[in-house]
């Protein structure tokens, strides 16, 4: 079982939507949801995550409404998102930052604050745990927010562009830990990037324009053509 929209519509302006009347369940296990740039990934997930409502339809997840107040909090606590941007909270170590992240998700003080070393180690950012956060670089602060994401082991993992200002090593990193995560959690990590596609996800999603063009196996896709040509195809309208 994973996350699903019905019928779910979203614009940041009038008479202009991003998304409409989208449905869409994203399967279990690992998924690449890609899409060029403005393609409606980052809303998708935002909308999946809960963190924007939708002007129409809904999102679930287990029977789980995040619209309804009493579903809200335990859809959150099951449902992890990594956004695109990481805002480091000023005056915050890098460890309290995860922790408190963990806490708001509802772990215990002293499980956040060991969570919060977890995986900031995960990240291969536990040297850097006794930092402020707003002194770290780019690709720093977005491991951790992938730390960030990770803290309260969720059952389903959101991640928006999350090898963006990775360099080569940390990539390999990344995929070993979504390896791990994978054992326990559904993982969807959004790109433009055709290179992220790899045996890793079990199926791809292709969003262009608000609209899904393609949805199937990794192996469906890469079968399709090679994945770039595929890809360029499909985005272009030629599929
Ligand atoms: N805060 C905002 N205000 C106004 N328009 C927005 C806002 N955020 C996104 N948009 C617009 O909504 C559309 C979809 O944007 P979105 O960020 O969801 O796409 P994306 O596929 O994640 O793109 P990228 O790969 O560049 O991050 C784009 O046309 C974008 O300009």
């Amino acid at each position: 079982m994973s996350i699903s929209l019905h019928g779910c519509s979203y614009g940041y302006r009038r008479n202009s939507l991003v998304l409409n009347e989208l449905d869409l369940s994203f399967p279990a296990g690992v998924s690449l949801l890609l899409g060029p740039n403005g393609a409606g990934k980052s809303t998708l997930l935002g909308i999946a995550a809960s963190a924007l409502a939708p002007h129409t339809g809904h999102v679930d997840y287990r029977g789980l409404n995040p619209r309804k107040s009493r579903d809200r909090k335990e859809f959150r606590k099951a449902v992890a998102w990594m956004p695109q941007q990481i805002s480091p909270i000023p005056g915050l170590t890098v460890r309290e930052q995860v922790a408190y992240m963990g806490w708001l998700k509802g772990l215990a003080r002293k499980d956040a604050w060991s969570r919060a070393a977890d995986s900031l180690e995960a990240v291969e950012l536990a040297d850097l745990m006794h930092r402020k956060s707003h002194e770290l670089s780019g690709g720093q602060i977005r491991r951790m927010g992938l730390a960030q994401a990770l803290v309260h082991e969720a059952e389903v993992v959101l991640m928006d562009e999350p090898t963006a200002g990775l360099d080569p090593a940390q990539r390999e990193t990344f995929r070993r830990l979504i390896k791990q995560i994978s054992a326990h959690s559904h993982v969807i990590i959004s790109t433009h990037q055709t290179e992220d596609i790899s045996e890793l996800y079990e199926s791809v999603i292709v969003l262009d324009r608000g609209q899904v063009r393609f949805q199937g196996s990794t192996v469906e896709f890469l079968g399709a053509a090679d994945a770039v040509s595929a890809y360029r195809r499909l985005v272009s309208g030629e599929i």
